[in-house]
């Protein structure tokens, strides 16, 4: 187990004081894997009959509360390190949930949304009573529409909202489900997830305001397909809302290489941007439904060169770093850092269709105005996200409230910003675990992956 990960408490700590960089930052930097892909590929491989194999997968307090969440469903799930790579562990599951056991158990969900919200429709198949708790932030995040929807879909259920009991059958009818997941996409990929083991499987249209995060739904569905789902998705049209049917069938074993983490290497791609640096990501897939993948084109937008070499991806500071105005809807995860990045450019920036920050690890909007504040930053919420004008700023401790992504943005602020200290930076090991490490390895190297930072990065054609 990884020490302090799967616990709660927040232990006082000295605040970490943010290393400011003495010049351009250029580092290779080797990013854990996905845990949007470890999780689900986690759940999948539960549901399956078989051992499946996930290579590169995240270890961290997120995916070691799903696999503890699964272990409690009565599939096996063992973690060994990954042969042959460099980051990583590969877990072992014995898919095939207890259904015979009969609970009671008990799942921490953390404040991990993917455990709260994708093993409580799995939790319906067992004949267990589970009960589902988590941090006090997670109990105050949107579930009730999940748990709703199962309810109609005949699961058996304790509560409207955290802590709730669900009352496992051995089996759930399914059936067609009408969703508000306009507080988190999650409340529907949650249920596609499980939907194969349902007896009629499950249909789910989205009614109401915005759906955050669709290429969230992209990865649930590739990935289900992957395992061996049939699925059809049909997109809003013409006032119509989107639909997603699973059929019902077995699922299959796999064998699977996690992808790379791209949210994790946000704060990483941003320290070459803040300092006039090149920094290079390496097994950047060229081709991936990680709404990470946008991040380079923002980055572009803000005055940075992005290119996917053969070794990676490669981000290089250009002429200046400029304010961005984007729609950040379907990648909220990176609004943190390039609020760091907004306050350090040459112009205003607007930051839109994130209304559902404030529903994350805690109201991410509010406290970033908030806590960016105490440097001096000019920072209003909006309706729908930020605005942002950059001012002359100074140092302060900051608090990131239990959020991994706010500690990682504070340390990008803190590479131009002298006295920026961080509490809690061990929060970080939400996705992160070895933050502070690499943070550390990529300002004074030498660099993660000796191999790939002793040759010169890829030439540079830009003219
Ligand atoms: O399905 C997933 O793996 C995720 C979906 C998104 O949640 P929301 O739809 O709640 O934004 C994202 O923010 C989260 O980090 C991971
Ligand atoms: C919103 C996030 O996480 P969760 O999976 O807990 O929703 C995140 O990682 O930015």
């Amino acid at each position: 187990m990884l020490e302090g990960v799967t616990t709660a408490t927040r232990v006082p700590a000295d605040p970490w004081p943010a290393p400011t960089a003495s010049g351009p930052v250029r580092a290779v930097v080797r990013v854990p894997g996905s845990k949007s892909g470890t999780n689900r590929a986690l759940i999948l491989a539960a549901a399956a009959d078989g051992v499946s194999r996930l290579r590169g997968a995240l270890r961290s307090r997120d995916t070691l509360l799903m696999a503890g969440a699964l272990r409690a469903l009565g599939v096996g799930v063992d973690a060994e390190p990954s042969p042959g790579a460099a980051t990583g562990t590969e877990w072992v599951v014995r898919g095939g949930l207890g259904r015979g056991d009969g609970g009671p158990v008990a799942v921490d969900c953390g404040n991990a949304g993917t455990v709260a919200r994708f093993t409580p429709a799995l939790a319906a198949l067992t004949r267990a009573d589970t009960r589902f708790d988590g941090d006090p932030q997670m109990r105050a995040r949107p579930l009730t529409p999940l748990l709703d929807a199962l309810r109609h879909l005949g699961a058996v259920i304790d509560g409207d909202a955290m802590p709730f009991t669900i009352h496992g059958q051995g089996r759930v009818p399914g059936g067609s489900v009408t969703v508000d997941a306009s507080g988190s996409s999650q409340l529907i990929s949650g249920l596609l997830l499980a939907a194969p083991g349902y007896d009629r499987g499950v249909e789910v249209s989205h009614v109401g305001g915005r759906l955050p995060s669709g290429p969230y739904l992209d990865m649930t569905v590739t990935d289900l397909r992957a395992a061996g789902a049939t699925v059809e998705t049909t997109p809003a049209y013409a006032g119509r809302p989107p639909v997603w049917r699973v059929a019902p069938g077995p699922l299959r074993a796999h064998d699977r290489a996690i992808e790379p983490d791209l949210n994790s290497a946000a704060p990483f791609l941003a320290a070459a941007v803040a300092t006039g640096g090149d920094v290079l990501i390496p097994d950047w897939p060229e081709v991936t439904t990680q709404p990470g993948r946008m991040l380079p084109a923002l980055l572009e937008q803000m005055g940075a060169r992005a290119e996917l070499t053969p070794m990676g991806m490669r981000v290089r500071a250009g002429d200046g770093l400029h304010g961005l105005d984007a729609d950040l809807g379907d990648v909220g995860e990176a609004a943190p850092v390039l609020t760091a990045l907004a306050v350090l450019a040459d112009s205003p920036s607007r930051l839109r269709g994130i209304a559902h920050l404030r529903l994350h690890e805690t109201d991410r909007l509010a406290a970033l105005a908030d806590q960016l504040g105490r440097l001096g930053a000019d920072i209003t919420v909006t309706e729908d996200g930020l605005a942002i004008r950059p001012v002359p700023l100074r140092g302060a401790r900051l608090d990131p409230l239990a959020d991994h992504r706010l500690a990682m943005t504070y340390a990008v602020v803190g590479l131009a910003v002298p006295g920026v200290a961080v509490d809690d930076i061990a929060t970080t090991g939400k996705t992160v675990p070895e933050f502070p490490a690499m943070w550390a390895a990529m300002l004074t190297g030498p660099s993660l992956v000796s191999d790939v930072t002793d040759q010169p990065l890829a030439p540079d054609n830009s003219g």
